[in-house]
């Protein structure tokens, strides 16, 4: 099992580090806004959420979703931020054009996003794991218009990529050229993940800041329950960053964090399980299976 050092934790009764995620919510509780909390508990710190949506999904899919209205997206990040305060904000399912501007707005008042004091963690979530659309089409252009510069990391998987940049990675040669479009989108790093690099036995991750390349790597899991992965890391590196860690060490972290969950991933429904988190609960002695 992989090693994962850990996260300070606040002492009981004193206030944990702060996060923020503005996702959507997976009825499954597999991915959305459940992974990044589960991600944010077991690391000790307290987490926020502003909704955009709510999904009806199980392991087999997303049968439908309700959006939120961006004025109540927005406010949702208003309130939270002007009382509560985050260290770190990480986005995921965004549904559509008009909730990515109210989302760009709001982030910009509060201070959230490169010229802020707040790192941004950009998941541009465009479809689940079943290629259930998450995102409207006409909304990409308002992603990459108005997010993508506001992003301190972006991380989208490889059909995210391909969406975004219309680049087809295929091995490490195109995997550079990808991070190198997407930086020029404006965002500080670009994480171009590998998880879906199916050729490869390896996981390669690709970060990029316009200068150096970093990747971070591990053996491919043989996994059907991956469910979330994406969410996971994202939460986990927007955590590292609410503890004031760099970029690169965020994203370290969280790709060992990822990767133990993914080794613990249990199956869950007809479908895809989760990436597992619980590995951190240790409770003795073991429950029966149910
Ligand atoms: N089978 C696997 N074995 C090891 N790591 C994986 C595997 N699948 C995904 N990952 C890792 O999980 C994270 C999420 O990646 P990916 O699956 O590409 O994103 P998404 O969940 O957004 O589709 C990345 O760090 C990726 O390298
Ligand atoms: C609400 C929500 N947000 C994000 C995902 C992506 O996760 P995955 O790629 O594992 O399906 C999802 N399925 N649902």
């Amino acid at each position: 099992m992989t090693d994962v050092p850990l996260l300070p934790t606040a002492a009981p009764g004193s206030t944990p580090v702060r996060v923020l995620t503005i996702a959507g919510s997976d009825s499954g509780g597999g991915a959305g806004i459940q992974a990044d909390l589960r991600t944010f508990a077991l690391l000790g710190l307290h987490g926020c959420v502003a909704v955009t949506a709510v999904t009806v999904q199980n392991s087999l899919g997303v049968s439908g979703f309700q959006e939120i209205t961006p004025d109540v997206v927005a406010a949702q990040i208003d309130s939270v931020v002007s009382d509560i305060g985050v260290g770190a904000t990480k986005s995921g399912m965004l549904a559509s054009a008009p909730i990515i501007a109210a989302v760009a707005d709001a982030c910009a008042d509060v201070g959230i996003g490169r010229d802020g004091a707040t790192p941004f963690v950009l998941d541009p979530v465009c479809a689940s794991m079943h290629g259930d659309p998450l995102l409207a089409g006409e909304a990409l252009e308002e992603l990459r218009a108005t997010l993508f510069p506001l992003a301190t990391i972006v991380t989208p998987n490889l059909d995210e990529v391909r969406l975004i940049t219309g680049i087809e990675v295929v091995d490490e040669s195109t995997q550079r050229d990808a991070a190198r479009a997407l930086h020029d989108l404006g965002p500080q790093w670009a994480l171009v993940k590998g998880g879906h690099l199916r050729s490869s036995d390896q996981s390669p991750d690709l970060l990029f800041d316009g200068a150096e390349f970093h990747e971070f790597t591990h053996a491919r899991i043989d996994t059907g329950h991956d469910h979330g992965a994406g969410d996971t890391l994202a939460a986990a590196t927007a955590s590292a960053l609410a503890h004031g860690r760099s970029v690169p060490e965020a994203v370290a972290f969280a790709k060992r964090w990822v990767t133990r969950g993914l080794e613990a991933a249990y199956p869950l429904g007809a479908g895809h399980g989760p990436v597992n988190p619980l590995w951190r609960v240790r409770i003795t002695p073991e429950a029966p299976a149910r």
